[in-house]
């Protein structure tokens, strides 16, 4: 059986999901997950872009053992230059270089004649070759490439030293039966040898996923996703339907991958979490109700046997169900080092002391502590990460149903601590209006989302918010037990990353 390799660029086409900001602590936290997870290639970011994102990709190259470490570069030498810095303590470094090769692209972007893109393919692979043999090149929106200029492009990639060969539907525009005919064309009428083809699909048709199963049919021995299909406009194809797929459907495929299926619920929660992105609830193999049956002749079938209505095993993708565990108060810090680990948690001793006094505030607080609870405490360490310059010292609100909101805040900035009061028709629309006086920040508002993060009356309350000034789109997120708390932090929490992309400094522990 073929394996298929699976390129992972949730940190990178993934974050350029519009207000998706994840700080350098929170990659490295996805990154050591999708190690978990055994794909073969992490895309970890673009060096180029910023110092953060150079930082990042270099923290991941140290950390992220056994597995291939690529940054992504434009057919330039400086950005190739940053990628291969960023990138040359991983294990097995991949510079990836993209340069675009349709007409539209190539006449209206690039403005270069094809000639022109011909040369600068030629030159910068080689150039990147001789900082790393592992070279991946991309003839961006290759999709809608003339094929037989396609053609000339991959040879002169592979000819200069690319070693990966990636045909990407940039745009999502093509049909599964087009792809497969592309990656079978660029394969019949080019001499691979050892060199790799890949597919990468932009999900614009929701075909990502049937395209990327289509490139496998036709013999690529490489597809790249992100997890939950994150990615630009309507996200890529998802890494974990694609497993599921292949998986399930191995003989068809005549080929399998080396993920590992039990980490994938964790590796999609984690990253809902940290990206602020919500799976949606019909969402395969990840959803919420991925394995739920409403109707009764459903409800009967599953009941006298599962596989009537289901075919994939919840369990077989990690899906457990959510265990209270034992621990509650009188827990000690044995019982709780062990839980974690049994959910994949190594933490080093700082941390875990750090997270085991806010279990145990919890618990004073909570009847029963759940596996959610406890990884949201676990995510909100890396959250706490963002030291940008605001803090919430002190909240109150006074709401009722027949009068306006009133909120009052102090909060510790860059000029030191300020106290404000605002009203709002609210309470959370109080808290905002005073945040904003505090801060100064002309935002807007452009979505609130509070979920319970377990079931019960004292449930932990999760407020997710997106926020715009000026160009940038920022999101923000807590946890507390507290939803109003929750929804003061998780805006302070946009605004400081919202600082963050505007350049501010913020300090970053790894
Ligand atoms: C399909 C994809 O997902 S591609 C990856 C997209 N990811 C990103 O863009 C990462 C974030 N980007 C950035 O931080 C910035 O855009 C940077 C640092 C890469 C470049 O920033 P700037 O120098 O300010 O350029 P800007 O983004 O405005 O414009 C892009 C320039 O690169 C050129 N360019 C675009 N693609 C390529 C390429 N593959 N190789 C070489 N040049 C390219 C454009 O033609 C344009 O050049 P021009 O300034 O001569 O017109
Ligand atoms: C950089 C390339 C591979 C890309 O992301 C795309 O074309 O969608």
């Amino acid at each position: 059986m073929r394996r298929i390799r699976i390129f992972d660029t949730t940190l990178r086409d993934g974050e350029q999901s519009p207000g998706v900001t994840l700080t350098p602590a929170e990659k490295l936290e996805i990154a050591r997950q999708l190690v978990r997870l055994r794909v073969d290639v992490i895309e970890a970011g673009y060096p180029a872009a910023s110092p953060g994102d150079f930082s990042s990709v270099e923290a991941i190259s140290r950390v992220a053992k056994g597995v291939t470490v690529c940054g992504l570069a434009r057919a330039v030498q400086s950005d190739i230059q940053a990628a291969y810095d960023a990138i040359k303590e991983a294990d097995d470094p991949r510079i990836h270089l993209f340069l675009a090769t349709s007409n539209i692209h190539m006449e209206k972007k690039l403005r270069l004649t094809r000639a022109q893109v011909e040369e600068q393919v030629d030159r910068m692979v080689r150039f990147a070759a001789t900082l790393t043999p592992n070279v991946q090149f991309s003839p961006e929106d290759g999709g809608r490439t003339d094929l037989d200029f396609l053609v000339r492009i991959v040879e002169i990639a592979i000819r200069a030293g690319a070693k990966v060969i990636n045909i990407p539907d940039t745009v999502g525009f093509l049909l599964p039966s087009e792809y497969a005919m592309r990656m079978k064309h660029v394969r019949d009428h080019v001499e691979f040898g050892d060199v790799q083809l890949s597919a990468h699909c932009h999900d614009d048709l929701g075909l990502a996923v049937a395209n990327s199963l289509a490139a496998i049919s036709a013999g690529v021995d490489q597809v790249e996703g992100t997890i939950n299909g994150i990615g630009e406009r309507a996200g890529n194809a998802s890494l974990e339907e694609i497993a599921v797929a292949l998986s399930l459907r191995a003989e068809q495929f005549g080929a399998s991958t080396n993920i590992d299926l039990s980490q994938i619920v964790r590796t999609s929660r984690l990253v809902s979490r940290l990206t602020g992105m919500v799976v949606p609830p019909n969402k395969a193999v990840v959803g919420a109700n991925a394995f739920a049956h409403e109707s009764g002749i459903h409800q009967d079938g599953v009941i006298k046997e599962r596989t009537t209505y289901e075919i994939i095993d919840p369990s077989s993708v990690g899906l457990t169900e959510n265990r209270s565990l034992v621990l509650g108060k009188h827990s000690g810090r044995h019982a709780f080092r062990k839980n974690l680990e049994e959910m994949g948690y190594v933490l080093a001793d700082g941390d875990l002391a750090e997270v085991f006094k806010r279990f145990k505030a919890l618990c004073d607080r909570k009847k029963i502590v759940t596996e959610e609870d406890i990884l949201a405490l676990v995510d909100e360490r890396y959250h706490e990460d963002v030291v940008g310059p605001y803090a919430l010292d002190y909240l109150h609100v006074s709401t009722g149903n027949f009068a306006l909101a009133t909120a009052t805040v102090r909060v510790t900035g860059p000029d030191g601590v300020k106290e404000e009061a605002a009203v709002g028709n609210g309470g959370v629309e109080a808290i905002y209006n005073a945040l904003d006086r505090v801060t100064g920040e002309q935002l807007e508002l452009k979505s609130y989302q509070i979920l319970s993060v377990t079931p019960g009356q004292d449930a932990l309350g999760e407020v997710r918010v997106q926020i715009a000034a000026g160009v940038h789109r920022v999101a923000g997120r807590y946890v507390a037990s507290d939803v109003l708390e929750a929804s003061a932090r998780a805006y302070l929490d946009a605004i400081n990353r919202l600082i963050y992309v505007r350049g501010a400094k913020m300090t970053v522990q790894n």
